[in-house]
């Protein structure tokens, strides 16, 4: 009996089927809300002290370790032997949620676990309760790691019903073998079948985007519209005939630009850096210090403009035609420039020497003894010879950043590239800090600094770059930018700045 497409097309909309098709999503659905709460409960038991531990593993070790088929049949003819008994429906949501609660609980504790300590740590600061913070704290985001994997089982939970036809439960697979019997037509029965099965989880896919979308991190629509800019005098200083900026430049911005809407993070900035220079970016906050930063490393886009490096090109294309660059264009270029962030940005499960030793081993292909003999090195060099074997979280703030110094010097760059390097930092650390930057001013490095310490810039600076509302307004060498030779807006920004 070969295919018949009327037939075919007739089972398909087939009353049966679309009440088994129903029954099938109802089932799922309601199932894997069982299985999600009972998740949320047991994740909470894992984290609560030993005499709730023990019953939750013992819980997930039972129903993770057994067949799911195998708990279904349980529940369906063992439990009313032994004076329990269950009606279809009972037997079909509570195997299914059960073994669902087990599989949840390990996804709702990765969840929970994803959000950083000091997330309720802040909450406590701030006097909320535990529930306010879970709630408030804990849940938005945690959820934002929970939803993939939930998402995922839930197609799961659509395909495992079918293994309540097991106990005759009325779902799609069972109403197709009855079907299948009663028209002998197995072909276009068991094709119907499958065509809705990939009707209902094309379209819980559909819904899985939109609440992956829903919960992922906003960012504002709120359109702010910068006050009218201020014209300032443009002041830069030529280079001498002997400069490094124009005998060697190192790195070089031209004609930068970069919108967040309405405001210009960065607004036609060019530069130049020549080797061994030290030059540091002032600015007031949010005029674009960082943006340029980034932008220099190819860590953040700009919309036009072009970045080079030793005279090698690689330019934005203007902002309605971006160039899409291949990742290992950049990634060459990114491991010529170190990058010390204020957040320090550390790899918290390897230990400071390991955090050093990672891009020789890994991207210059050292061997890992010498390596490690280079990183144990560089951390002697930044005064931390006897942290080498530390983890990140076993070192104070400026220990941090002066590890993620050492590791940018681990990759020998042509530039190092600073964010900020002490504006999370005590004002303790920020003294070793900077002193260990000193150092390596005096060695030849080419620097960029973005930083708000004024005594630290007078004292170590060549050049002095000053920022506002995403322009260059200002590039003098350090011997004119501190003298009443500089721009007013410049002097009064300093003495803002204390
Ligand atoms: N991802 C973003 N989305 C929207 N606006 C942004 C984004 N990043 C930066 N901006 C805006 O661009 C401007 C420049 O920001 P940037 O972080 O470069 O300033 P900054 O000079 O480094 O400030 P600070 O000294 O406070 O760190 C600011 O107005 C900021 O609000």
């Amino acid at each position: 009996m070969g295919f018949d497409a009327g037939i075919f097309l007739e089972i398909l909309q087939s009353p049966l089927l679309l009440k088994a098709a129903w029954v099938t999503i109802w089932v799922a659905v309601v199932a894997q809300t069982i299985g999600t709460i009972l998740g949320f409960v047991l994740a909470g038991m894992l984290a609560a002290p030993r005499v709730m531990r023990w019953p939750a593993l013992g819980f997930i070790w039972l129903f993770k370790g057994t067949p799911l088929l195998a708990q279904i049949l349980f529940f369906y003819s063992a439990l009313p032997q032994m004076g329990v008994p269950l009606g279809l429906i009972a037997t079909g949501l509570l195997s299914l949620g059960l073994n669902e609660g087990a599989r949840m609980a390990d996804i709702v504790r990765g969840g929970l676990m994803s959000v950083s300590r000091d997330q309720r740590e802040a909450g406590l600061a701030l006097g909320l309760h535990h529930w306010q913070i879970f709630l408030k704290v804990v849940f938005p985001q945690a959820i934002r790691t929970i939803v993939p994997p939930l998402s995922n089982n839930f197609s799961y939970m659509i395909k495992a019903t079918s293994l309540l036809a097991a106990i005759s439960f009325a779902e799609l697979l069972r109403v197709s073998q009855q079907l299948a019997q009663s028209t002998t037509r197995s072909l276009e029965v068991y094709l119907a079948v499958a065509l809705w099965y990939l009707a209902i989880l094309t379209i819980w896919t559909l819904i899985q985007h939109r609440i992956e979308k829903a919960v992922a991190l906003k960012t504002s629509s709120h359109v702010t519209t910068p006050p009218p800019i201020v014209e300032r005098e443009v002041v830069r200083a030529e280079p001498g005939p002997d400069a490094a900026s124009r005998l060697h430049p190192v790195l070089e911005a031209r004609n930068l630009t970069r919108s967040f809407g309405p405001v210009k993070g960065l607004d036609d900035v060019s530069l130049s850096v020549g080797r061994g220079e030290v030059v540091v970016i002032l600015g007031p906050s949010g005029s674009g210090k960082s943006t340029l930063l980034r932008a220099l490393n190819w860590i953040e886009p700009a919309d036009s403009g072009d970045v080079q490096l030793n005279g090698e090109s690689l330019p934005w294309a203007d902002a309605t035609r971006r160039i899409a660059r291949p990742e290992r264009l950049l990634n060459e270029r990114r491991r010529r420039l170190g990058m010390v962030f204020q957040s320090f940005a550390l790899f918290p499960t390897m230990t400071a020497r390991q955090n050093v030793a990672l891009g020789p081993r890994r991207l210059l292909g050292i061997a890992k003894a010498e390596a490690l003999r280079a990183a144990d090195a560089l951390l002697d060099k930044v005064g931390l010879g006897d942290k080498v074997q530390s983890y990140p979280v076993e070192l104070s703030g400026g220990q941090r950043q002066r590890v993620a110094i050492a590791r940018a010097l681990s990759m020998k760059p042509d530039a190092l590239l600073f964010d900020e390097p002490t504006s999370a930092l005590d004002p303790e650390s920020i003294g070793g800090v900077l002193g260990v930057m000193a150092d390596l001013t005096g060695q030849g490095l080419t620097m960029v600094i973005v930083t708000h310490e004024i005594g630290f810039a007078r004292r170590i600076a060549d050049r002095i770059i000053y920022m506002e509302r995403g322009r260059l307004l200002m590039d003098l060498p350090r011997d004119v930018a501190f003298t009443t030779a500089a721009p007013d807006y410049f002097r009064a920004f300093l003495s803002r700045e204390g």
